[in-house]
């Protein structure tokens, strides 16, 4: 019984949605009483032992109910307990057509076959509701507009039907509501805060947009009248140019038409006008459309059925084209020399997948379930693994943007087909499908525009169109028909159900919807649905590269339309609207010099995300297109923004900074993982930024520009002394072997062995009464070797008792430092194993360099670049090298590495290696003997 009441009221509700339709429409008001009547007794509802009418009538029933009867009551509105309850809020209240009887019976069969899932058998193999909707909104697309070849207002029959049907199956998203807490005031005088019905919140930003965007098309439609051009039935553009009409292919198409000098001026520019807003509608459509699937789930079976690794999803080819760095994503395209629609899309296919897999471990790794790594390595420490997958990602979006813009209208991807056929969700069902279907109006529109101007730049060589606005576009550029593009749809599809029977299962239930798209003759390009049942390959009409698909403009013909003819217009604000961007003063790229500017970083995990507001904000600056003002103008709708500023030298990141930290979370909230609209369609991906340490902004900052020594006398400090070669290849790798079999200590960004007397990094000493032993054997030649130096007497060696084993891996450096005074005297030497390093040192030139115990470990300096008399120097550490630090080196200047993965050495890149291991001998306080200063370099 229960579940006849569950089933029933979701019938109801969209049932409910037709009867308001009618009730709104005053001719067929007048005859309520049969034809409702007749609405109620749908069997189907009958069969379930529910009638809509008894529901509709029933007090404690659905909010549609409720609603219902509000409209019911021309002076119900005021008396309403949910002011705030669901309304009509997308459809006209009176609609511009009529209704007439024979609408009210094929409304009746549409919905009843849409409640039947597709399965008139009335059998188990019915549809979801989302997907029957889905479908039905695809249908009616495709059977309104065909495959419009032509530019011409849609006939008014077809444009009823359009308004007509579209309302009818929007309808249930009038009864779309969530409940959110709303005051009211009782009859006792107080207020009670209860929980009332709001429109859904996606629906309600949505429809109205895609409304608009709908009579946007059709009015673009509408003004194609006394139009330059006009369309003949066969095929002129091959005659007397390529072929003859006969043998060109597309001899059935009705080709386009100019006049013998081509378009006048004032045609051309209205028809580019045109298409600036069909473009505007085109990118508005398909940004909800991308919107809406980022909200919908990738179903559990296709989950489990992805490889979890981002490389096997890439494959060899495509891993090697994303890793290589050097690359920008245009060179990555290019790479890939794709030589179809077909291969875009497989490649898509393949970097969403290695997306998927990759978002999933950091969500995993965020949350604690699952580390990126489960055992150490010095390599892949959880960080330096996380900022790998990261800039992988980035890179990846930014391929995956490229090849969208590219290959503007190419069918579903596999995932978005798995989400599409396996959605639940009525409201992202609708939403999809209508952003979908207008989106693939808009490029249609875009496409026989395109057709017109390449028809007037070959009539008119020197037309401007021809010239400046349509390089390269040529008859051949003709190459994709939207047969191919459904045989894609087809193998993808084909690829889901062999990972999930179920689909398979459902094959027969989409017999029907075949056949009617068969026997329609649909195979535009409006027609984008996921469903199997949409492939019309089977059809009887003939070979499938005959079939009346026919062409439509290549679509890099199209991306030349797009990318250069429209470039020259600004974009028009059409949608959303934003306030003014932000003025030029607010915007500050850290690349260049930043005064004062402060340092942010990402913080190390996302769980370490606490709200601040400042956000790191990846895939996102001018590298990848975007530029700083257009970045303002959207962060701006959030609240006020404080700077903008390169988050690193990459182009690709970037901090933004608010006043308030409430305004940052709105905009991470809205923002992140989303593709936006305004920003090229990008998929920002945001943290809350802390503001980095001085010290560690510092020593990422200070590293520019300094020429880099590789002898200690070029570096000029005084105490400092540098031996190459003090170690033979074959004792380096005993040492590393040694270190390598001891246990590492594993701190944030590097590993650490601490011997002698542990180091404790929360205090920056020693702890002088927890003796761990002597110094290893496997150092006593290095010891015994560093006293046998000239200046320095035995005594040094045995002094030294304290070693720190540091192993860094890529990009990992050390902050700027002096070691502290009291925990370590005289001086420091450090042995560079495995790979090289720069090493930099700075020092300010009034401090003297005489030693002072009561000084600080880590002196705090503000504001480096206001310093005029800071001094850095930078030196070349190859491996196998000894650095010695004594005296002013070691007392009076900070010494430090560089977070570089890749150093500048006299026009040289050295690549650090895969690790640098440096063992830090250094003589602990316990000792009360000092070491002689060395007199001589050794
Ligand atoms: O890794 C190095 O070479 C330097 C280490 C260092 O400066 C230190 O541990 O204080
Ligand atoms: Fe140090």
């Amino acid at each position: 019984m229960d579940n006849n009441i569950i089933n029933c009221i979701s019938g109801i509700l969209t049932y409910n949605g037709l009867e308001s339709c009618i009730i709104n429409n005053q001719s067929y008001e007048n005859e309520s009483g049969t034809s409702r009547g007749e609405g109620c007794v749908s069997d189907s509802f009958d069969d379930d032992g529910c009638s809509s009418c008894s529901s509709s009538k029933d007090a404690s029933g659905s909010f549609s109910s409720k609603w219902l009867r509000m409209k019911k009551d021309e002076h119900g509105l005021d008396d309403w307990e949910f002011g705030g309850g669901p309304r009509h809020f997308y459809a006209k209240e009176k609609p511009c057509y009529s209704l007439q009887y024979s609408d009210v019976e094929t409304m009746k069969e549409k919905f009843a076959k849409l409640l039947l899932g597709e399965d008139i058998t009335g059998g188990r193999n019915g549809l979801s509701t989302a997907l029957a909707l889905s479908n039905a909104i695809t249908n009616l697309a495709a059977t309104v507009f065909g495959e419009l070849w032509k530019l011409q207002p849609l006939p008014e029959e077809r444009k009823t039907k359009w308004q007509r049907e579209m309302d009818w199956l929007l309808s249930p998203a009038n009864y779309m509501v969530e409940l959110v807490p709303a005051k009211q005031n009782c009859a006792n005088g107080r207020a009670l805060e209860i929980m009332t019905p709001k429109t859904r919140a996606d629906i309600h930003v949505n429809l109205p947009a895609l409304q608009k965007l709908d009579s946007m098309l059709i009015d673009t439609l509408n003004s194609m009248v006394n139009t330059e051009f006009w369309y003949s039935e066969v095929g002129s553009r091959a005659e007397g140019r390529t072929k003859s009409a006969k043998e060109s292919k597309r001899w059935w198409l009705p080709l386009p038409q100019v006049p013998t000098n081509g378009l006048s001026d004032s045609g051309r520019k209205k028809l580019l006008n045109q298409s600036k807003v069909v473009y505007q509608v085109f990118k508005a459509a398909k940004s909800i459309n991308e919107t809406i699937l980022l909200e919908m789930p990738v179903p559990t079976i296709i989950k489990e059925a992805l490889p979890k690794s981002g490389k096997a999803n890439l494959g060899e080819e495509l891993y090697k084209v994303l890793t290589s760095e050097s690359n920008t994503a245009e060179e990555m395209l290019n790479s890939l020399n794709l030589q179809s629609e077909h291969c875009a899309l497989e490649t898509i296919n393949k970097l969403e997948a290695a997306v998927f897999a990759w978002k999933d471990r950091m969500t995993a790794q965020g949350s604690g379930k699952s580390p990126v790594r489960t055992s150490w390595s010095f390599v892949k420490d959880p960080m330096s693994e996380f900022e790998k997958i990261e800039s992988l990602l980035d890179r990846t979006e930014s391929l995956l943007q490229k090849l969208k813009s590219r290959y503007p209208n190419l069918p579903q991807t596999f995932l978005d087909c798995t989400k599409i056929q396996s959605g639940k969700d009525v409201g992202h069902a609708i939403l999809e499908a209508y952003s979908r279907v207008l989106g693939n109006l808009a490029f249609s529109i875009l496409s026989r525009i395109a057709d017109i101007m390449q028809e007037d730049s070959l009539t008119n060589p020197s037309s401007p169109a021809a010239t400046c606005c349509f390089p390269g576009i040529n008859s051949s550029g003709y190459v994709e028909t939207p047969v191919h593009a459904l045989h894609l749809r087809h193998s993808l599809i084909d690829q889901m159900s062999g990972v999930d029977l179920n689909y398979r299962k459902s094959d027969a239930s989409h017999v029907s919807d075949q056949e009617l798209s068969c026997s329609e003759g649909r195979t535009s390009s409006v027609i984008a649905t996921p469903s199997r049942g949409r492939v019309c390959h089977e059809c009887t009409l003939g070979e499938e590269h005959e079939l009346p698909g026919k062409t439509v403009a290549n679509s890099l013909v199209l991306a030349t339309l797009i990318n250069q003819s429209l470039s020259s217009f600004e974009d028009q604000d059409l949608w959303p609207k934003l306030p003014s961007p932000l003025s030029p003063a607010t915007i500050t790229s850290a690349v260049s010099p930043n005064m004062g500017v402060p340092r942010f970083t990402r913080p190390k995990t996302p769980a370490a995300d606490s709200p601040s507001p400042y956000l790191y904000v990846a895939n996102c600056g001018p590298a990848v297109g975007l530029s700083y003002d257009s970045i303002a103008s959207v962060f701006n709708t959030f609240g006020e923004v404080k700077g903008i500023y390169a988050a690193d030298e990459s182009g690709t990141r970037v901090i933004v900074s608010y006043f308030e930290a409430n305004s940052a979370q709105q905009a991470l909230t809205a923002l992140n993982g989303k593709p936006c609209a305004d920003l090229d369609g990008r998929s920002l991906h945001i943290r809350y930024s802390v503001i980095q340490p001085n010290s560690e902004a510092e020593s990422q900052q200070v590293n520019e520009h300094i020429p880099v020594s590789l002898m200690d006398s070029e570096v000029n400090i005084p105490g400092l002394y540098l031996v190459h070669d003090f170690l033979s290849p074959r004792e380096e790798k005993e040492l590393l072997a040694a270190v390598d079999e001891r246990p590492w200590i594993s701190l944030s960004k590097r590993r650490v062995q601490h011997y002698g007397y542990e180091f404790c990094y929360g205090t920056r000493n020693v702890d002088t009464k927890l003796h761990l032993g002597e110094l290893p054997s496997f150092v006593s030649s290095v010891l015994e070797r560093i006293s046998s130096f000239p200046g320095l007497n035995s005594s040094t060696s045995i002094l030294l008792d304290q070693l720190t084993v540091n192993e860094y891996p890529p990009g990992v450096g050390l902050s700027p430092h002096i070691d502290t005074h009291s925990a370590f005297e005289g001086l420091i030497f450090s042995l560079s194993l495995a790979g090289p390093c720069i090493m930099e040192f700075r020092r300010y030139l009034d401090g003297s360099w005489v030693p002072d115990a009561a000084s600080s470990a880590y002196t705090k300096v503000e504001n480096v670049e206001n310093c005029s008399n800071l001094v850095r120097r930078s030196l070349y550490l190859p491996p196998r090298s000894i650095l010695l630090l004594s005296g002013e080196a070691r007392y009076a200047w900070q010494h430090y590495i560089p977070h570089h993965k890749i150093d500048m050495v006299n026009q040289n890149v050295i690549r650090r290696g895969a690790r640098r291991v440096s063992f830090t001998f250094r003589k602990s306080p316990s000792s009360c003997l000092d070491i002689p200063k060395p007199t001589i370099p050794f």
